[in-house]
């Protein structure tokens, strides 16, 4: 699904991010981790095209990400850690007015529905988004990524603020996006919410890959160890 060969990007003679190779199959969640300055943020923003890479490519589902880069783009969703989007409007509105940006065509059916599925709960449909919480706004944000039927959806910190509730929430609203196939990439400094969502883990330092964990088969007192040893190395 995502396939990354060789990414790499470099700021002046200072390498971001070094000859990266890592691939997300449909329906995992692979979350990055690392200190600051590892290179995860460099790595979102070169699979979100906000930054060129200096040299290697990207594949989704086959198509190059930046030699076919709108089309691309249609199959990707960000969901930043601050979701901002109208206050003024209640999700419904901000739906359809990505919708129209999207050039999709939506019924209220299924933005009711999409809504649903991103665990928003009905009455708070119609408030205005000035009244929602991170975790609402973030639940909107997903739910967008359902109707566009996203093949990579890309988070950057989802749980940065969010409250242990909010933070279950959204482990369970992963889970959903996780049966409708598509490949998620988190980046995080949450090592127990990595631990209780993520298939495979990727623990990055000085842009490199140092170490990919899959998650199932080690316990969070484990992965704790495993993260801080690469540090101490
Ligand atoms: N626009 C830029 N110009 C110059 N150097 C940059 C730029 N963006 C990032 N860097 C450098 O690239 C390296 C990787 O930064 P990056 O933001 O990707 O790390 P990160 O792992 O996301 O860190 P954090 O956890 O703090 O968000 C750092 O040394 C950073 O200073």
């Amino acid at each position: 699904m995502l396939e990354v060969n060789q990414l790499t990007k470099t700021f002046g003679n200072r390498i971001a991010v070094d000859h990266l190779n890592f691939k997300i199959a449909s329906g995992e969640v692979l979350c990055l981790l690392g200190a600051n300055g590892a290179g995860k943020t460099t790595t979102l923003n070169m699979l979100l095209g906000f930054t060129a890479p200096s040299s290697g490519s990207a594949t989704l589902d086959g198509d190059d990400l930046y030699k076919q880069a709108s089309l691309c783009r249609q199959k990707i969703m960000y969901v930043p850690e601050n979701v901002n989007l109208y206050p003024r409007f209640d999700a419904i509105e901000n739906i359809h007015y990505l919708a129209v940006l999207a050039k999709m065509k939506l019924t209220d059916q299924q933005i009711h529905e999409a809504l649903s599925s991103a665990g928003l709960k009905q009455a708070d449909f119609t408030k205005h988004l000035a009244e929602y919480s991170k975790g609402m706004r973030q639940k909107v944000a997903i739910a967008f990524a359902l109707l566009k039927h996203a093949r990579l959806i890309l988070m950057d910190e989802p749980t940065s603020g969010l409250d242990p509730v909010a933070t279950q929430d959204f482990i369970q609203v992963v889970n959903t996006i996780k049966e409708r196939g598509a490949a998620v990439l988190i980046v995080t400094h949450d090592l127990l919410c990595a631990h209780q969502l993520a298939d495979r883990i990727g623990i990055m330092k000085q842009g490199h890959l140092t170490d990919l964990i899959t998650t199932q088969s080690l316990t969070l007192d484990q992965l704790t160890q495993r993260y801080f040893d690469q540090f101490a190395a």
